[in-house]
């Protein structure tokens, strides 16, 4: 799908966020795990909650969407998994929580994707496999584990993806044994580790994080419940800069004010750089606001990247990121992606392998053609930075989307953006 974005917003925008698609993952997750049915309200709808949803289905739990909520029974039987394969389509946050749970059946069990997702690094729980003796094969089309995973001592690098700690932590409370994981720093996307053990306390699950250090007590059970899943702060962040970049002010509904997700900080992040957020009764109005740059940390909130390097080139001075190295391992090379579009919207910005530097404020020249590179906040950043372009932009592989936000043409429309669909 080829999308025109014509400079200039309309008018005035209001937009609801859809629901936090990590959120959704897990209360998914723990809900799958759980004794009995849980009701889960505002679930995520999106091509990576779905792939999650559909494996734990293929896991044996229950799925059945009622008038009062998505109605998930928890699996009974490990053992009556029949071998089928395990498609979590591009979602790294499904393979990596699921590999280690679904060694729980004991049975071999296959995982395959789609994009770059088998290419995408398990190195972290190939070596854990390794050490406890357990099957670990990797090939470029699919992946193979055979548990199940013993409790004991689990002892991972940091920096490669949190993803592996959030699948140990759903998985080793039901090992007979206590366990503790041991984090070798550096520590990145703690906040999400965090997140997981918030949706864990909801299950009844006990958890002691001592930050580098996280005891997990063996033999728990999961309480089914009824939760509501809050919106999406990764979501919100595109129209938060856009109500910031592009002249006039964007209302946003649906964002917990107290939430825990390390997308939260983009409200501050923006503030940071001289950015108008105002909060009031569950509503973020972002204002148009004369930007400079400054340093961010990516350390808790890799997926604001490009849309803050977006963000950056309208900002006045150097923006610099730091801890960004993470971003090239996600369904693009993030940096690069955004370093080859951005350049040929005009702007300034050079990188590092964990590094990058964005030199404002760029005037936007408009009509070319983008490339989505397969990565939904790729191509969500470049659409929100074309408003702002002087003629229109053509984005390729729009598509993308789909992966968290189907609905975002849509509402960037209901931002007041003029968008065509070609
Ligand atoms: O746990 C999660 O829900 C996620 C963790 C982050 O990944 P890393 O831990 O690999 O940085 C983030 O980029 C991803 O989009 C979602
Ligand atoms: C990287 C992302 O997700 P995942 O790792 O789950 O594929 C993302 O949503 O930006």
């Amino acid at each position: 799908m080829r999308v025109k974005i014509f400079p200039g917003r309309t008018s005035e925008g209001e937009v609801t966020i859809p629901a936090s698609k990590s959120l959704s993952h897990r209360v998914l997750i723990s809900a799958a795990l759980a004794e009995g049915t849980s009701v889960l309200h505002h679930v995520a709808d999106n091509q990576d909650t779905e792939a999650t949803l559909r494996c734990l289905k293929a896991l044996g739990a229950g799925s059945e969407k009622a008038a009062d909520g998505l109605h998930i029974t928890g699996i009974r039987d490990w053992s009556s998994y029949e071998g089928s394969v395990l498609d979590c389509g591009e979602s790294g946050s499904t393979l990596r929580f699921l590999i280690p749970l679904a060694a729980m059946t004991g049975k071999v069990v296959t995982f395959t994707g789609h994009g770059k997702l088998m290419q995408r690094p398990q190195s972290v729980y190939e070596e854990l496999f390794r050490e406890k003796g357990l099957l670990f094969e990797k090939k470029d089309e699919f992946l193979r584990v055979q548990g199940p995973v013993p409790g004991g001592e689990y002892v991972l690098k940091g920096d490669v993806s949190s993803q592996f700690i959030t699948g140990l932590l759903f998985t080793l409370p039901l090992a007979e044994k206590d366990s503790v994981i041991r984090i070798i720093p550096p520590y990145e996307s703690r906040s999400y580790v965090l997140l997981t053990e918030q949706i864990l306390k909801g299950s009844g699950i006990t958890i002691h994080d001592e930050g580098l250090e996280i005891r997990i007590p063996g033999n728990q059970r999961y309480r089914p419940s009824e939760r509501t899943v809050e919106g999406d702060d990764s979501q919100a962040a595109f129209f938060e800069a856009l109500g910031v970049i592009s002249g006039k002010p964007v209302c946003i509904h649906g964002i917990n004010l107290e939430s825990m997700q390390g997308d939260h900080a983009m409200l501050d992040i923006l503030r940071k750089m001289g950015g108008s957020l105002k909060e009031m009764d569950g509503l973020v109005i972002a204002e148009p606001s004369v930007l400079h740059g400054t340093v961010i940390d990516l350390e808790n909130c890799p997926d604001l990247g490009p849309v803050l390097f977006a963000a950056a080139t309208q900002a006045e001075g150097v923006t610099k990121f730091i801890h960004a190295g993470r971003l090239r391992i996600k369904e693009s090379d993030r940096i690069d992606a955004m370093e080859e579009e951005l350049t040929k919207l005009g702007a300034v910005m050079h990188s590092e392998e964990d590094s990058a530097e964005i030199s404002g404020k760029t005037k936007i020249s408009g009509g070319v053609v983008l490339n989505g590179h397969n990565d939904h906040r790729i191509v969500m950043a470049l659409a929100v930075l074309a408003c702002n372009a002087d003629s229109p932009v053509t984005i390729e592989g729009a598509e993308a989307v789909s992966k968290s936000y189907p609905d975002f043409f849509k509402d960037l429309k209901k931002a007041g953006a003029k968008v065509e669909q070609l």
